[in-house]
């Protein structure tokens, strides 16, 4: 008991603050507080020991400040009304949180070179969030208007008619002004795509000097260009807050069945028709879906990455659930274990 106390209070004398975590970078989390002063700020041992919990941008986190301490302690992260979460690329089973606490996803994609592949695997992870989600094309100068009315237009139609589209340009400031109002007061929204398509461009132009750094893009493959690893919480003036996450390499899929749902609109609504509730759609008898495909009505490219994309959803299930299991026999060993060991022993350790 009295170690379970000790764990948690930490042994700061003085109360807690309340702040937010607004920028991450290569040093420790810088925390904002209600006043305008800013902190950085390491993880008390107590959080990161056991669970491995790691504030993230846009955490609401409590922080002591010792006496004498150039950096003040988080002391505890409060619950995220929302998370933007990947599976951590660097292992097997666990999830990586992204951002936390907002009201929008902005999926960035340059309007003449849009992969419609990866834009199906942004919008899975930007649905799941359970945020809106938007779908901004940048670099509109670089097309025609044709080629950007076919491109608006297959956008549109894979991310279904729920979902804005807008097309924005460096050479038309007035482009971004819908961007603009979408960024409610008092909201907070994430901007995601990949390395260079603009997204630090964007927020400078929303908020109408350079606040981020801009990416020289290297001529040809746009390989060994220089990337910012810093995420900031930008305030944009007249409007709500904006984050832009730059460096997100990959994005593995986590938990992403809502996340499929709702980026497949066209799968999911043919899916009511299937002949049996729990079709896979993988040539069952009475599949509407694959009645679909063979039709023309709906693409075979799209129907794959469907495919791909449950797959990977339900092999990221398995493993956790296999991890789940293994942790569980672990905890149940040591338990037994703890409770052998301890017995004889126990009236002499306690103080
Ligand atoms: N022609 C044109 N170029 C643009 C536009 N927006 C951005 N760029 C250029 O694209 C390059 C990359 O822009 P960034 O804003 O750094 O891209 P980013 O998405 O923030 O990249 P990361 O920080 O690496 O994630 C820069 O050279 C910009 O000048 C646009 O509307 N038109
Ligand atoms: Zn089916």
């Amino acid at each position: 008991m009295a170690e379970d106390l000790r764990s948690e209070g930490g042994a700061e004398e003085g109360a807690l603050r309340t702040g937010e975590v607004v920028k991450l970078d290569r040093g420790y989390p810088l925390v904002r507080f209600p006043d305008g002063e800013r902190l950085r700020c390491e993880h008390a041992t107590a959080l990161v020991k056991g669970h491995d919990q790691r504030a993230v941008i846009g955490d609401v986190v409590a922080v002591s400040v010792p006496a004498a301490h150039d950096k003040g302690v988080i002391e505890a992260i409060a619950p995220r009304t929302r998370e933007f979460v990947r599976k951590d690329p660097t292992e097997r089973a666990l999830p990586q949180v992204l951002a936390a606490n907002f009201e929008r996803v902005i999926v960035a994609q340059p309007v003449g070179e849009v992969n419609l592949r990866r834009l199906e695997r942004e919008l899975v992870l930007a649905f799941e969030t359970g945020a809106a989600v938007t779908v901004v094309l940048t670099k509109g100068d670089l097309a025609d208007e044709a080629a950007t009315a076919a491109v608006r237009e297959a956008v549109e139609s894979l991310a279904g008619p729920a979902t804005e589209v807008l097309v924005v340009s460096e050479a038309d400031p007035a482009s971004v002004e819908a961007v603009r109002r979408l960024l409610a007061p008092g909201t907070t929204t994430v901007l995601i795509g990949r390395s260079g398509v603009g997204k630090s461009s964007l927020v400078n132009m929303l908020v109408g000097t350079e606040v981020l750094e801009v990416g020289a893009v290297r001529e040809g493959d746009g390989k060994g260009r220089h990337t910012t690893v810093s995420r900031e919480i930008v305030a944009v003036p007249g409007a709500g807050r904006i984050v832009d996450m730059p460096g997100v390499r990959g994005l593995g899929l986590w938990d992403a069945e809502a996340g499929i749902e709702a980026a497949f609109p066209d799968v999911e609504s043919l899916a009511e028709e299937c002949r049996f509730r729990d079709c896979t759609h993988q040539g069952e008898p009475g599949c509407a879906v694959c009645a679909a495909v063979a039709a023309g009505a709906l693409p075979r490219t799209r129907y794959d990455s469907y495919q791909a994309l449950c797959r990977e959803a339900a092999d990221v299930r398995d493993r956790r659930e296999q991890a789940r299991r293994l942790n569980k026999d672990k905890a149940a060993y040591s338990k037994h274990y703890r409770k052998k060991g301890a017995g004889p022993s126990r009236g002499g350790r306690r103080r």
